[in-house]
């Protein structure tokens, strides 16, 4: 069985938020084996809803701990959105409150905790659908120009997420980019989006 994840499902339609790519393990659509979880922005705060299934499974019936904390990665990774600013993790934890049984519908919300330079705490909470919590995460995300996804990974790919952010203008905000340290200072221009 492959997780389908559902339209959002309560209340007025907050902003769908960009996949990471088509075949991200926690938001690509185009990956058999992922989560493919639909992030939205509601506010300061950023959820998407994950049902673990037989990809995802550790103890029989049971989500595996690892898988857990990709979901809360990924999500918390879309909480960037509201900082605008690009980072990535550098330090997840997670507490496993309670069993995460596989084909029930969690939904993970996340929020910006503080920003020091170029440091960004960022907490999630994950609860089954009684609303209990059943796991939480703690990360902190260092903050980065386009330059480290460039520089570390696959060049096209991020040229096709920039053109998604960027309404086609991938070509433009890249030649800035170019310009860019990899590790800039947030709130200042090299800090956002943009660069
Ligand atoms: C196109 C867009 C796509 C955007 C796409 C976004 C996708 C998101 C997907 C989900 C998220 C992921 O999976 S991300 C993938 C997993 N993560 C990674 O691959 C990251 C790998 N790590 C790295 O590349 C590096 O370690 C960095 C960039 C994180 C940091 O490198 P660095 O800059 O050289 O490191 P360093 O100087 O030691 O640390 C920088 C500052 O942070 C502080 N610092 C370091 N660690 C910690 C810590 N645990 N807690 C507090 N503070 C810390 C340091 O004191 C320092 O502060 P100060 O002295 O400056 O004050």
């Amino acid at each position: 069985m492959t997780a389908q994840q559902p339209d959002y499902p309560r209340g007025s339609a907050p902003a769908r938020l960009p996949l990471h790519s088509p075949r991200c393990m926690g938001c690509g659509p185009d990956n058999p084996a992922g989560l493919r979880m639909r992030a939205f922005r509601d506010g300061d705060e950023v959820n998407a809803d994950v049902v673990f299934d037989e990809h995802h499974v550790g103890a029989p019936g049971l989500a595996h701990g690892g898988a857990v904390a990709a979901a809360c990665d990924d999500l918390l990774g879309f909480a960037l959105f509201v900082a605008e600013t690009a980072a990535v993790t550098r330090s997840l934890s997670i507490e496993y409150l309670a069993p995460v049984p596989l084909h029930e519908t969690h939904r993970i919300t996340a929020r910006i905790q503080a920003q020091d330079a170029r440091r960004l705490n960022i907490a999630a909470t994950g609860a089954g659908p009684d609303g209990t919590v059943r796991f939480t995460a703690e990360a902190v995300f260092i903050v980065v120009s386009l330059q480290h996804f460039l520089r570390h990974g696959d060049p096209d790919g991020v040229w096709r997420l920039l053109d998604r952010l960027t309404d086609g203008n991938a070509d433009e905000a890249l030649r800035t980019a170019a310009e860019l340290p990899e590790h800039p200072q947030p709130g200042t221009e090299e800090g956002g989006w943009s660069s």
